[in-house]
Formats: structure tokens, sequence, C-alpha cells
């Protein structure tokens, strides 16, 4: 194995940082148990030392013009793409997935974020009001210092998601990642760095989720960015509100992809499998309720099992493998049981429901599909964060709706069908942030993404979420004489 120890635990003003007073985090090779890296979670001196450079760092990065800070963004995605490779093998060797999908889907995607928000950072402006002689403009102004706090599944990508918009609109960032995946967000400073932004304008802190609960409450920051689960969307929301701090929440999901009679199977099942099996099922989109018309269930299925059979299992390092380890013992466990919880509800298991054969060692589980499945299922109510397929049928469309919706999350939905006008009305009532008519789970930077209900607040991505990273100052310009009453 390559060595990936990096030069301390953390990157701060513009250097590596080490405090080896803190807890230990053991960055583990997900496809063999092998610690490749050790690293310290933040202390409080490193938290501070965090926040004071990235206080500092931004009052000069907002005092350029809007135009060279676009530059430094633009910078940061060439470098991303010109070291796509070795980003995609530490993507790889930090969560455990596919080579063949880090190649495409990290760095890359991290590059056409920073690309996207270089653009536009230069018209990033207000507005002028006419008042009939009086005026208003506005001016869109940073928020400030914010937090970014990540989950395992996507490293680079949920790094960069948060910190192009935020740096596009003239704020400094400190980035905590999972303590699970410590390694890529490390690389992504070192390019800010390189690419010219200034030494502390984007900062990482490693840690566990104390680290996080005392970046959330720090009086120096102004705004919060989580993706992680609901239940710890629920403290991170309730701890900024005491200081009432903006917040965006990129949180849980158990999203419904809906197969009408008309559509066609071959492609409705290559969605299928991608929105369970990618990433072997951590994404937080995916579509994991399966709901397809009783009259193309038996083909749907058939073919579904057939295709996932042929799924290479393996080193994710090969580029042959599509399907690597979960991230860590711990999740694949969680996994297990659920499967275990879907057999003993009557589930019927079509496919997988184990530990592959001839991979005992590593977080490896067989991609697993189960038919027969009813609403009221754990397997189809609870988010799993694993390659869990649930099928269930319907009959009609309202009534593939009303099921789609019954649920507290709402981050995104698919619906295959070839009549577009029943895509276009079935999505119009769907309570999804995201949804997609005949595709699955693309998530181009030039669209907004996030959740509704239980799934988030704010959104990622395209310039809505400037309106998150920014805050309107709207000034009244009098050009009559002031009336007073007295
Ligand atoms: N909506 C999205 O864009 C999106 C994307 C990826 C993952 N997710 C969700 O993330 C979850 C899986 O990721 P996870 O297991 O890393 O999530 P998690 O909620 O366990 O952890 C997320 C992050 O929060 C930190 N954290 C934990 N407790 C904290 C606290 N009290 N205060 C501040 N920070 C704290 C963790 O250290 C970690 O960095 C799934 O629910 C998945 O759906 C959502
Ligand atoms: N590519 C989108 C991933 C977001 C959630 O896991």
């Amino acid at each position: 194995m390559k060595d990936v120890q990096p030069k301390g635990s953390h990157f701060i003003d513009g250097a590596y940082v080490e405090d080896t007073a803190g807890r230990v985090i053991n960055c583990v090779y997900a496809a063999t148990g092998e610690v490749v890296a050790k690293l310290h979670s933040a202390t409080p001196a490193v938290i501070a030392q965090a926040l004071d450079s990235a206080k500092r760092a931004q009052k000069e990065w907002a005092a350029l013009p809007p135009v060279e800070r676009g530059r430094v963004l633009r910078r940061v995605a060439d470098i991303l793409r010109e070291r796509n490779e070795a980003l995609s093998e530490l993507e790889t060797i930090d969560t455990g997935k596919p080579i063949q999908e880090t190649l495409v889907a990290d760095a890359t995607s991290g590059a056409d974020a920073l690309e996207y928000y270089g653009g536009i950072t230069a018209s990033i402006t207000g507005e002028s009001v006419p008042l009939g002689g009086d005026f208003v403009y506005t001016i869109r102004e940073p928020l400030g210092v914010c937090v970014g706090i990540g989950a395992w599944n996507y490293p680079t990508q949920i790094a960069c998601w948060k910190s192009a918009p935020a740096l596009a609109c003239g704020n400094a960032m400190v980035f905590k990642p999972s303590e699970m995946t410590p390694l890529c967000a490390l690389k992504l400073a070192e390019i800010y760095v390189e690419a010219g932004a200034p030494a502390g304008l984007f900062n990482v802190v490693n840690g566990y989720g104390d680290v996080g609960a005392a970046l959330v409450t720090d009086s120096r920051v102004d705004k919060v960015s989580l993706t992680g689960s609901v239940p710890t969307g629920r403290k991170v929301y309730a701890a900024a509100a005491e200081g009432i701090r903006h917040v965006t929440m990129e949180l849980g999901g158990k999203s419904p992809l809906i197969v009408f009679e008309d559509a066609d199977i071959e492609n409705a099942v290559s969605a299928a499998i991608n929105a369970n099996f990618y990433s072997t099922g951590q994404i937080c989109s995916n579509g994991t309720r399966v709901f397809v018309h009783a009259d193309i269930a038996e083909a749907f299925a058939a073919r579904l099992v057939e295709r996932t059979k042929t799924a290479v299992i393996g080193d994710p390092l090969d580029p042959e493998t599509n399907i690597g380890p979960m991230v860590t013992d711990t999740q694949r466990a969680k996994v297990l049981e659920y499967i275990e919880i879907g057999k003993s509800e009557g589930a019927k298991l079509l496919l997988g429901g184990g530990i592959p054969a001839g991979f005992e060692t590593g977080n490896y589980i067989e991609p697993t599909i189960f038919s027969g499945v009813t609403d009221d299922m754990r397997i189809a109510a609870e988010e799993i964060f694993g390659p869990v397929m649930a099928i269930l049928t319907f009959t009609s469309e309202e009534e593939a709706i009303t099921r789609a919706n019954a649920t507290e999350f709402g981050l995104a939905a698919g619906v295959f069908t070839n009549d577009i006008k029943r895509g276009h009305r079935v999505v119009a009532q769907l309570e999804a942030g995201t949804c997609w008519i005949n595709q699955y789970n693309l998530t181009p930077v030039e669209a907004p993404f996030g959740g509704v209900k239980m799934s988030g607040v704010g959104r990622e991505n395209a310039r809505a979420a400037l309106e998150h990273y920014s805050q309107i100052k709207s000034v009244y310009v009098a050009l009559s004489d002031v009336e007073s009453a007295f």
C-alpha cells in the first residue's frame, strides 16, 4: 500500500499542524482492515488556531476584486483535474469506493464545483431598486467564517461542494471531515494554497463529533453547513440556533424510484442499480424504495437480478471492480442487521444478503435485493445506507405518489415512464428536493441539490447555494429632502 500518512492531522494557516494530545484517529483501508494512516483529533488549541486564522484570512480574501477570487477557484479546479488519478486513489483508500467510480465522480465533481463558482464569482452582485426618485441598492455580502462538516461517503466532493460557493461569496471555511475519512480534504487544503488562496482561508481540522460540536457553537463562526445523518442534523441545527447562525443541512433519505408499466425496463433497471449499488449503496439520495407497477414487476426483478449477478466484487483499487467494501465494519454490521430484519419481516430475498464468499477480510457485503416489501417494513421506512434494495409493487399512479410521499424524508425521487406528461405530473406531486425523470442520481453542479422535510434545509450547487453563503445589505439613497413631523 502506498504511503498516505499526512504530514500532520490538520491543515491550518497554510501548513500542516499536529497536536498529539488529541484522541487517535486510525484511518483504515476498508478492503483489508490495514491501518494506513494515524491522525489525532483536534484539541481546543488546534480549533482556536483554525478559527483565528480563518477570521483573519476572510477579511483579506473578501477585500480582493471578485475576478481575482474567481481566478483562484478556477486554478483549484485545474489542479484537481491534473491530479485526478492520485486524488482518486486517495479517495479509494480513504473510503473503499471502487477506483472506477472515484476516477469519474469525486475530484472531478469537486473540480466542476470550483470551476462553476470560480466562473460566477465576479457576477455575485446586488441590485438597484428604483423608488421614483430615491432608490435602494443592495450589496451581497459574505457571512464571515463558515464551518463545513462532512460525511464519509464523498469526502472530496463534500469539501468542494461546501467550500467553492462559500469562498466565491467571500467567506473563509474551516472544514471538519468525517473521522472515518480524514485524508482527502487535507489534499484539497494544500491545493487551495498552491492555487493562490490566502493562508487560513480553507482550513481542515480532523476530529470526532465533539470537534464538530465545538466548531458549531464557537462565537467566531457565522454559518454551519453539515452533511450527515438526521440525528446529527438535529443536534447541529439546535446548537447553531443558540447563536442564530446560518445553516445548511444536507441529511439522509429513503427516496422512492417509481417505475411505471410503460417504462423502458432496461433503463429503469440501470437506474435501480445506480440508485442502490453505486458506492456500495452509501449515497444519501439513493432510490432504495423501488416502486414497480405490478404488471412489469416480475420481468423487472428478473432482469435486475440477472444483471446484478454480473457485478464484480473486488479490490477497490482494481479498475475492474464494480463493488468495493463498505466504509467500516460497523457500517456493514448495521446493514447485515437490516438484512436480517427484512427477512424476519417477511420480505423475499431475491439476491445477496450476506458476506460474499472469498471476501471474509475487509468490509464486503453482497448487493442485496428484496421483493414483496411493504411500506410498514423497517427496510422500507428507515435509511440503511448500504446496498439493500427494496422492491414494492403498485397498481395506480395515485397510489404510487401517496406511498412514495409517506416518509419523513424528502431528499430525492425518480420516475420512469415513456409518457412525458405523466412524468411531469408525478414529479410535481413528489415531496423531494431533487427529482429525476428517466434517470437517477446524476447531480451536476448546475442543478441545486438538497432536501425537503427531514432531509434538510438549504441547497448546495448552482446559484441557489449563493443564497446560503451570503447576506443582503439594503442601502436606501435619498435624492430629496428629509420630511419630518416637526
Ligand atoms: N444530503 C446529502 O447531501 C448527504 C450526502 C452524504 C451523506 N448524507 C447522509 O450522511 C449520513 C452518513 O454519514 P455519517 O454517518 O458520516 O453521518 P453522521 O451524522 O454520523 O456524521 C456526519 C458528520 O457530523 C459529525 N458530527 C457528529 N456528531 C456531531 C455533533 N454533535 N456536532 C457536530 N458534528 C457532529 C461527524 O463527526 C461527521 O463529520 C447518512 O444519513 C447520509 O444520508 C447526506
Ligand atoms: N453525488 C451526490 C452524492 C450526494 C450524497 O451522498
